[in-house]
């Protein structure tokens, strides 16, 4: 069980299950399956992609802070990842850029569905951030570490130094298990993986 003190919020609606992992440990197929057993899901990173996509709000004000980094199909993230990953002051100024953007996005995902009992918020950043406080309850994916390596290591563009530099940023998947209040293993069949999913949906339906 967890040790870490998050504050008891009043039972509202919809109930808000936080989603989150470390790189590569499921999060956007487990996000997917939520969906399909009828959760809404924000996807915190998809709104990242649109604001940094083609015409997308924020390019503007990315080119401003990080000059070279945009161009007709929106921000180049090989190039942004490369000018703030693995720099704390660069990434604060991004972060400070995206952050309330997401945040805005998301406020507009929870209006649209008031009247659900519960709602995905798919966060990647949830324990680095601080978002873990806003959350009823957290699932946290995680598979075994040789597993995420390979999974990440195929994806293009990837390198060793750039996913030394990504986990040095995460909070790790141990730590994040333990302060997890269900533990989605994507480490199995994917069968597997959507009946623990299921489960999970059920146990705030209808409360
Ligand atoms: C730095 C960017 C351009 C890199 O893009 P790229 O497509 O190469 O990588 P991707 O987005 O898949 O991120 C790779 C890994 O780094 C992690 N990561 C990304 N941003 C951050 C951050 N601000 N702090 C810690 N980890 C981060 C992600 O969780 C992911 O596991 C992009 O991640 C970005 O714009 N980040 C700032 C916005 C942000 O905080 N996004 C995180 C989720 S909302
Ligand atoms: N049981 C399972 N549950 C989830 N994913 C699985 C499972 N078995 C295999 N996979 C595969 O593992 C990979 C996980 O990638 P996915 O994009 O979902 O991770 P992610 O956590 O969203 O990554 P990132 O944090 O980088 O966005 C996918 O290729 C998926 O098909």
């Amino acid at each position: 069980m967890s040790h870490f003190k998050r504050p008891l919020l009043p039972l509202r609606r919809p109930f808000l299950l936080g989603l989150t992992g470390s790189i590569g440990m499921g999060k956007s197929t487990a996000a997917a399956m939520f969906e399909r057993v009828g959760v809404p899901v924000f996807d915190a990173d998809a709104e990242v992609h649109r604001l940094q996509g083609p015409g997308g709000a924020l390019v503007a004000a990315i080119e401003a802070r990080f000059p070279g980094t945009t161009g007709p199909q929106g921000v180049d993230r090989q190039k942004l990842g490369a000018r703030v990953l693995g720099n704390t002051h660069e990434l604060a100024a991004l972060e400070a850029i995206v952050h309330p953007a997401v945040f805005r996005a998301q406020k507009r995902f929870l209006a649209r569905h008031r009247a659900r009992d519960v709602v995905v918020l798919d966060i990647p950043l949830l324990f680095e951030k601080g978002g873990w406080r806003r959350v009823g309850a957290i699932a946290v994916v995680s598979a075994p570490a040789w597993l995420q390596r390979r999974r990440v290591m195929r994806r293009p563009g990837m390198t060793a130094a750039k996913l030394k530099a990504i986990r040095r940023l995460q909070v790790p998947d141990r730590v994040k298990r333990a302060r997890a209040d269900f533990i989605i293993e994507t480490g199995r069949p994917k069968s597997e993986t959507q009946r623990q999913i299921r489960f999970i949906a059920s146990c705030f339906h209808a409360r």
